[in-house]
Formats: structure tokens, C-alpha cells, sequence
């Protein structure tokens, strides 16, 4: 059986602390794929970056990473990102299907839309981001059959307000993103306003 984790994300830009995260998820549960899933029009913020430029640093940071893909179908931008974690398994039969995600965006699973069939389908693969990631029983207890383990990783504090902030203040992202990323903030002079 095919193992595949799905990572979903705003990703506005991507930073090291998602490509930790994909790759520990890939190597520790032995995945053959991890798909990257950004969203188009982020239910609770206001993305700053466009959605193709969003898109665009997405694929160009897992470009030399085999194994690591964005969803494959053209519409990415006129297709929500849940809909489309949900009708990914009729591409991919037989297999295991993980959703990668930090502990913040974890906690919030019992308000998302359509939660009980991505419930069904997805194991939940949680990521630490702070020191003490405790997992509080309530957001467990409030959805059945809720498949999930933590991700033993090393907590990483980049986040892309972070990385945001920074631009804004003119400070050095260089080593918060891959180079290809930080090429393109500043070729396209993102998040400097
Ligand atoms: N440093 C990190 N370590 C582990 N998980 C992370 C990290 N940064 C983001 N994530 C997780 O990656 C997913 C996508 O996150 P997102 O694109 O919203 O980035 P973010 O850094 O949390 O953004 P923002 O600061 O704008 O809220 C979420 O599940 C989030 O919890
Ligand atoms: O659909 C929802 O109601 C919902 C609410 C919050 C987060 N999510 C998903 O959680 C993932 C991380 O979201 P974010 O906003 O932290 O980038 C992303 O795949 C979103 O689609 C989904």
C-alpha cells in the first residue's frame, strides 16, 4: 500500500519550518510522496501574497526534491484546497493518507468545514512548534474517530508573519527560506509594504 502525506497551508511565503516538517513526515513515516496543498483563499486571514506567487515559492522550494509535489491538476486557483483534499483519493487508490500539519492549525480541526470526511480519510500527523505542544484532550474528544500521532521533530520558530515582519523592516530572510524563495521576494519586491 502506497503511504502519501498531504500538506496543506497558506504558505505565504514557505519557509524552512515547512520543509522541516515535510521532510522529517517523509523520512519517519516513510512516505513515498508528500503533495503540497496551498490555499487559494484562506478561510480565517488575509493572505499578503497572491496565490500564484504563493504557488510559484512553493514549487520553487521543493523543485529538487523528488517526491515532494504540488496537487496535480492545472485549476489549482479556481479549486478549494479542501475539496480537494477530499476528492484526492479517487486518483490515488490504495493508500494511507496522512495530513501534515503544526500543532496551531491542528487545534483549530474541530471548526474546519467538511472536518468529518477529511477525518475519515486522513491520519493526523501533528508538529510541534512551541516547547511544551501538549495536545488537549477536548480538541481530540470532539471529533470521532480521529486518527492522529505527534511528529517527533525539532521545533523550528520561523513563521511567515515572521518572515513578513522582516521584509517589511528590511531585515535578511537569508537561512529563514531557501535561496530560491528569497530570490523571488525580493525579484518581485513581496511584502516590503
Ligand atoms: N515552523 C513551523 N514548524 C512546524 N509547522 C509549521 C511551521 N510553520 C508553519 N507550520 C505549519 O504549516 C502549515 C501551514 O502553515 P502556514 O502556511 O499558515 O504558515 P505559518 O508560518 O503558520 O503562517 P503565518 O505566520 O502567516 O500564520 C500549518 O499546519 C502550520 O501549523
Ligand atoms: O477549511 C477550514 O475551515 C480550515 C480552517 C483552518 C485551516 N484549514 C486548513 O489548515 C491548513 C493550514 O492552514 P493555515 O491557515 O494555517 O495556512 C490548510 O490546509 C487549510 O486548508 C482549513
Amino acid at each position: 500500500m502506497r503511504r502519501i502525506g498531504v500538506f496543506g497551508g497558506t504558505f505565504d511565503p514557505v519557509h524552512w519550518g515547512h520543509l522541516l516538517a515535510a521532510e522529517t513526515a517523509f523520512s519517519q513515516l516513510s512516505l513515498d510522496k508528500v503533495i503540497w496543498l496551498p490555499t487559494c483563499d484562506p478561510p480565517y486571514k488575509q493572505a499578503a501574497g497572491q496565490f500564484k506567487e504563493r504557488l510559484e515559492m512553493v514549487r520553487l522550494a521543493i523543485a529538487e526534491r523528488p517526491g515532494f509535489s504540488t496537487l496535480p491538476i492545472d485549476n489549482l486557483s479556481t479549486t478549494d484546497a479542501i475539496d480537494a483534499a477530499i476528492a484526492l483519493p479517487n486518483l490515488y487508490t490504495n493508500t494511507h493518507w496522512y495530513w501534515i500539519l503544526g500543532i496551531d492549525a491542528f487545534m483549530t480541526l474541530p471548526r474546519w468545514r467538511k472536518r468529518h470526511e477529511l477525518v475519515s480519510v486522513y491520519e493526523w500527523v501533528v508538529v510541534p512548534r512551541t516547547t511544551n505542544s501538549q495536545i488537549p484532550q477536548q480538541v481530540v474528544q470532539q471529533l470521532n474517530d480521529l486518527r492522529w500521532q505527534i511528529l517527533p521533530m525539532p521545533i523550528v520558530q520561523i513563521s511567515s508573519s515572521l518572515i513578513r515582519q522582516y521584509c517589511r523592516d528590511r531585515c535578511s530572510i537569508r537561512h529563514l527560506v531557501p535561496q530560491s524563495v528569497g530570490d523571488y521576494i525580493e525579484r518581485h519586491n513581496l511584502y516590503s509594504a
